[in-house]
């Protein structure tokens, strides 16, 4: 069996500061998750903590990989991680940069030519390979993170924010490559838009107040937030003749717990 688990885990940024979690219990078996939070909510930090870029105050993480426990560098070369902010060797050529992450994830290195090309069709650089970092276009950095995020095949695939600034034709294109080659691992994707989340993603999980709620199916998480505004709308008219999106729903909540 495959699973990503956080055990106890509590975070914060500083031994001064409110903790920001405490005390998560989550056990995620393969599939794609979004990891939903309004800004400030913690889905960077939470992420940084699960990807170990940044410690636990508490508690850890474990991730099983079919029975067999991965830790430290055998954790690692099997991680990809897509940061939301972009952190490149701005003078590097595309395929250079590639080259260079392969190695610094310890792909051997008579594969690594091969995989650089495969990472660079498979994300629609093919063309740029060539073109120094700093001249790619936003969506193609974006491209190029995920696709150093792939290069290791990962079974845990954590991803900030991977579909800001790229268009609609190309999110389409990224999520449709990622379901295809996440295959039997874990992926969890931070996003702060519902309507990306809901049409892409089979899980949800909430950050809120401190907690990490879920993770539950969009259908799930409507019909829980919905539970008395259907009531309201469907008493006012307003949701009689639609199916609200997660997104309606979502808001009519935050709304209703603000009056
Ligand atoms: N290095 C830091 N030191 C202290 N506090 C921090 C640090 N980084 C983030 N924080 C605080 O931690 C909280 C969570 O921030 P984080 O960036 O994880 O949220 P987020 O959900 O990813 O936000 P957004 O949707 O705006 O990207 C915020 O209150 C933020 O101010």
């Amino acid at each position: 069996m495959t699973r990503f688990e956080l055990c106890g885990v509590s975070v914060r940024h500083t031994a001064s500061a409110p903790w920001l979690f405490e005390d998560v219990e989550l056990a995620l078996s393969p599939g794609i998750y979004g990891l939903f939070g309004p800004n400030g909510s913690g889905k960077t930090t939470l992420l940084e903590c699960m990807a170990g870029i940044r410690p636990f105050g508490a508690g850890e993480a474990r991730f099983v990989l079919r029975d067999s426990p991965l830790a430290g560098k055998r954790l690692r070369e099997r991680l990809g991680y897509v940061s939301q902010q972009f952190a490149f060797y701005e003078e590097m050529r595309a395929d250079r940069y590639l080259t260079y992450v392969a190695g610094m994830k310890l792909i051997p290195s008579h594969l690594i030519a091969d995989r650089v090309t495969e990472v660079l069709e498979s994300f629609g650089l093919a063309d740029y390979r060539k073109f120094r970092i700093r001249s790619l276009s936003t969506g193609q950095r974006r491209r190029l993170s995920i696709a150093q995020a792939m290069l290791n095949d990962p079974h845990l695939l954590l991803m900030d924010e991977p579909l800001e600034g790229l268009d609609t034709e190309e999110r389409a294109n990224v999520m449709e490559r990622l379901l295809e080659l996440a295959g039997d691992g874990v992926v969890i994707m931070a996003s702060h838009i519902l309507t990306e989340i809901e049409h892409w993603v089979e899980q949800v999980l909430f950050l809120s107040d401190g907690r990490v709620e879920g993770p539950k199916t969009p259908r799930q998480w409507k019909s829980a937030l919905l539970h008395e505004d259907v009531l309201d709308g469907a008493a006012s008219g307003s949701w009689s003749e639609w199916e609200p999106t997660l997104e309606d729903v979502y808001l009519a909540q935050m709304r209703r717990r603000r009056r």
